[in-house]
Parts: structure tokens; C-alpha cells; sequence
């Protein structure tokens, strides 16, 4: 049997708010194969975020481990960390608030490089423009700050400097919903295409259960700090067992095909 790339075991995180301890994440189970897509699927304030930002090495957990490629790497101090954190790299939710407005993008780009000092300096620039052709940006836009850039451009320099470290695991926290619908649609594919050409794990994070139905290998519903139902994403969508996803699923809009055109869209006949 093949060690997962990364395998999660009855991981707990909680925090201390005033004289009240909140537990945002509770026995969470779920494992990531190699070359897997697996999407991380529940309501706002469910603990999404907190699991990622726990495997990510940002907040403690409580219990639990958390193994990458067989090694527990749950609440390691930053000096140990070090050796795994290149291979887990992050897309963040909001592509205007997650870029430092000062640096030049190609900067952005390059700087995980030389915050680990890989390579020099020639070398880490030649690799953040590498980074950009792969994104779809041009080379010659390096010199630009981020506010030149639309949503959905700061979002391609966001995983432009996410790949830089050529990660195996990307996590991706709800990366377009801060973005407009055909926009969307574009990082999406993007992704996509990026996990055929460099052999990517992904543990996507959304809060939109369509969005990830074709996207996701498995979908894992999480609610109220659990997992509550795991599947590949086809067999959840069209047979969900838990009442959430089934809450989930018939909360989606569907089209009313029975209703006429609108008068403005309708082309009369004489
Ligand atoms: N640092 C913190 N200190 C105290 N409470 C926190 C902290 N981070 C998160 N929480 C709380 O933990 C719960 C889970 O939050 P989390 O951001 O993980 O949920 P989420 O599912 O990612 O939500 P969203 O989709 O809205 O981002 C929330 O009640 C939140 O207020």
C-alpha cells in the first residue's frame, strides 16, 4: 500500500475567545493521495480555514497528527517545519488583500525563493518569469505593482508565487470566490491545466458544492467541524447521504426552463 501524501488522523483545533474556548475543527479523519483533487466542501465558519491554516503549520492543533508523505508534521516549531513547508503551498481567498502593494510583482513572485535563499538571484528571477508565462502573464508586466492588475490577474500572480516552490500540494482556499463568475471559470481552468502539467495535489476549499463537481476527484462535506460525508464528487452530488449535503445540493439555483424568454431578448416573428 502507498503511503498518501497526506493523511490527517483525529486532528482538534481550538481557540480561546474571552472565557470561552471555540473548537472550529473536531476529529477531522480524511487523507489526499498523490495527484488527487480533493475538495474540502461546507457552510461559511465551519472551520475550513482553520484545518488549512493547521496544515499549513499557522495555528496549533489541540490533538491529532497530521502526516505529509508518512512524516507528523502537526504543530512542529518554524525550524523543523522548514524542511516540509516548500512542498505545501497556499492560493489565498482574496487576490487584492493577499499581495504587498509596494513589492513589484515579479518581487511577489520570487520573494518564497529568497525568503528559503534558493538559488541566486539571477536564477529566482528567471524562475518568478517562468512562473508568470505559466500563469498566462506576460514577462514584460514584472515591473508592475499589483493595483495595475484586475482580480483575476492578481489571482494568476497569487499562484504564480505559489508554484514557484514547485509544490506537490497546493491548498487552495475558496481561490475565485472573491472573483466575477467568467473569471472564475478562467483561474478554475487554469488550475486544471496546471495539475495535468506539473502533477499537483490539490485540497480545494469552497463553499460551492457546483464549482466542484467537475473540478474535484472526492468531495469531503464539512460541517460544524466535521466531516460528515466523503465520496467522489459524482457519487455525492447525485446520492448524497447526509442531510447537509442534501441541504447543500437543493439549495442550488436550477434554471426555469418552462418560463418564456424575457420581451427584451425575444425576436418577433413579423
Ligand atoms: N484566530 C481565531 N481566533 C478565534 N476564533 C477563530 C479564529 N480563527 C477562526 N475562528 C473561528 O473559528 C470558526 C471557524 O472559522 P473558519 O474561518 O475556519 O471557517 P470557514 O469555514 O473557513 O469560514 P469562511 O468560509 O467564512 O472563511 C469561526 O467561528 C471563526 O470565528
Amino acid at each position: 500500500m502507498t503511503t498518501p501524501l497526506l493523511r490527517i488522523d483525529n486532528l482538534h483545533v481550538s481557540f480561546r475567545v474571552g472565557k470561552e474556548m471555540i473548537h472550529p475543527v473536531r476529529g477531522i479523519s480524511l487523507q489526499l493521495e498523490r495527484g488527487e483533487t480533493l475538495a474540502l466542501v461546507g457552510e461559511s465558519g465551519c472551520g475550513k480555514t482553520t484545518l488549512a491554516r493547521t496544515i499549513l503549520g499557522l495555528q496549533a492543533p489541540s490533538s491529532g497528527s497530521i502526516e505529509y508523505e508518512g512524516n507528523d508534521i502537526a504543530g512542529l516549531d518554524r525550524f523543523r517545519l522548514k524542511r516540509y513547508r516548500p512542498h505545501i503551498q497556499c492560493v489565498f481567498q482574496d487576490p487584492f488583500s493577499s499581495l504587498n502593494p509596494r513589492k513589484r510583482v515579479e518581487q511577489l513572485i520570487r520573494e518564497p525563493l529568497d525568503i528559503h535563499q534558493i538559488g541566486e538571484a539571477s536564477s529566482r528571477l528567471k524562475r518568478a518569469h517562468e512562473m508568470m508565462e505559466r500563469v498566462g502573464l506576460p514577462t514584460d508586466w514584472g515591473r508592475r505593482f499589483p493595483h495595475e492588475f484586475s482580480g483575476g490577474q492578481r489571482q494568476r500572480i497569487g499562484i504564480a508565487r505559489a508554484l514557484v516552490m514547485q509544490p506537490d500540494l497546493l491548498i487552495c482556499d475558496e481561490p475565485v470566490s472573491a472573483l466575477d463568475v467568467s473569471i472564475q471559470a478562467q483561474i478554475v481552468n487554469l488550475l486544471w491545466e496546471l495539475k495535468r502539467d506539473m502533477g499537483l495535489s490539490y485540497l480545494f476549499i469552497s463553499h460551492d458544492l457546483m464549482l466542484v463537481e467537475t473540478f474535484a476527484d472526492r468531495v469531503a462535506m464539512m460541517y460544524k467541524g466535521e466531516i460528515v460525508e466523503t465520496g467522489p464528487a459524482r457519487e455525492v452530488w447525485s446520492n448524497p447521504q447526509h442531510a447537509f449535503t442534501r441541504r447543500m445540493i437543493d439549495a442550488i439555483p436550477v434554471p426555469d426552463v418552462t418560463r418564456p424568454t424575457p420581451p427584451a431578448f425575444r425576436i418577433d416573428a413579423d
